[in-house]
């Protein structure tokens, strides 16, 4: 089985980041399948909903895989990988199908960005979720912060940035972030029975809804934003408080 698991189901494209031993860290061969899938459900006729989970009982995603980007010193080889990713999380933002993001547990980091840029948050009760990355000396490197300006307000959306802080699911819906919590038994099932009346529409209604929001958010400008705050992250990859948190984190289990 490959680090991407992908299915139609019940008219809904399921996308499975599938390394639970690494918290379904994203590393590039994850990026690879990620490029060709969304190209191949955008195509797709079958599916009218992306839902976008990890694998396992414990984690959604814990971001950009540590000790596969470890050896990026400079701002310069930090970006390309930045950018590549941001790149496909604007593809997501952007995408014409009604996209969710399953959080089947913890989401850290790149994975709350991956999370932010799905137009919804189903997560499973008392799953976590943090932008975590100050912790690391950096700020989010994939856009995630200029769309979660788009999905919360302003001071709630800074709040999570600038504290860094993993917070609930039951948190999340109080800040309008989680749509939807669902028990742990049955996340899938749970969450296509929160889907059914979005899926009772022709695939034609929910691309033009979505069409009418991307519209107001004026896409050229999300992706200025992104592309600004992935130049920036990039800058602070080369300090020594990044590398630093870095090497702590991998040395933790040594
Ligand atoms: C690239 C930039 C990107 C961005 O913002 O654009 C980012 O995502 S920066 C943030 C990167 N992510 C992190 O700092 C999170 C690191 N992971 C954790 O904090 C924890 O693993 C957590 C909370 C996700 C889960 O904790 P838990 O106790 O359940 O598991 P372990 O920590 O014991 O980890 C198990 C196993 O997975 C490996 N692991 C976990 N996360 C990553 C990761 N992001 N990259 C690489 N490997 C990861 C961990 O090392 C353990 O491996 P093992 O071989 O078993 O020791």
């Amino acid at each position: 089985m490959g680090k991407i698991k992908y299915e139609v189901y019940k008219e809904v494209a399921w996308v499975t980041i599938n390394r639970p031993d690494k918290r379904n860290a994203i590393d590039y061969e994850v990026m690879d399948r990620l490029e060709e899938i969304l190209a191949e459900i955008e195509e797709c006729q079958n599916s009218k909903i992306v839902v976008i989970t990890g694998s396992g009982s414990q984690a959604f995603c814990s971001g950009g895989d540590l000790s596969a980007f470890h050896s990026l010193v400079t701002q310069k080889e930090a970006y390309k990988m930045l950018s590549r990713m941001g790149k496909i999380l604007q593809k997501i933002f952007l995408f014409p199908k009604p996209t969710v993001a399953l959080l089947n547990g913890t989401a850290v980091g790149g994975g709350c960005e991956i999370a932010v840029s799905c137009d919804f948050r189903v997560a499973k009760k008392r799953a976590k979720f943090g932008f975590i990355q100050g912790k690391l000396g950096i700020t989010t490197g994939w856009g995630g912060a200029a769309m979660l300006y788009e999905r919360i307000s302003q001071s709630e959306a800074m709040r999570l940035l600038m504290s860094a802080k993993a917070v609930t699911a039951e948190k999340g819906k109080e800040l309008g972030f989680i749509n939807h919590t669902v028990e742990p038994e049955n996340l899938k099932e749970e969450c296509l029975d929160w889907l059914q009346p979005f899926l009772e529409q022709p695939l034609s209604v929910l691309k033009a809804y979505k069409s009418y929001w991307l519209s107001k958010c004026n896409e050229n400008k999300i992706i200025e934003r992104m592309d600004e705050e992935i130049y920036h992250c990039s800058v602070l990859w080369e300090s020594d408080e990044h590398h630093q948190a870095v090497r702590t984190f991998l040395n933790k289990n040594k």
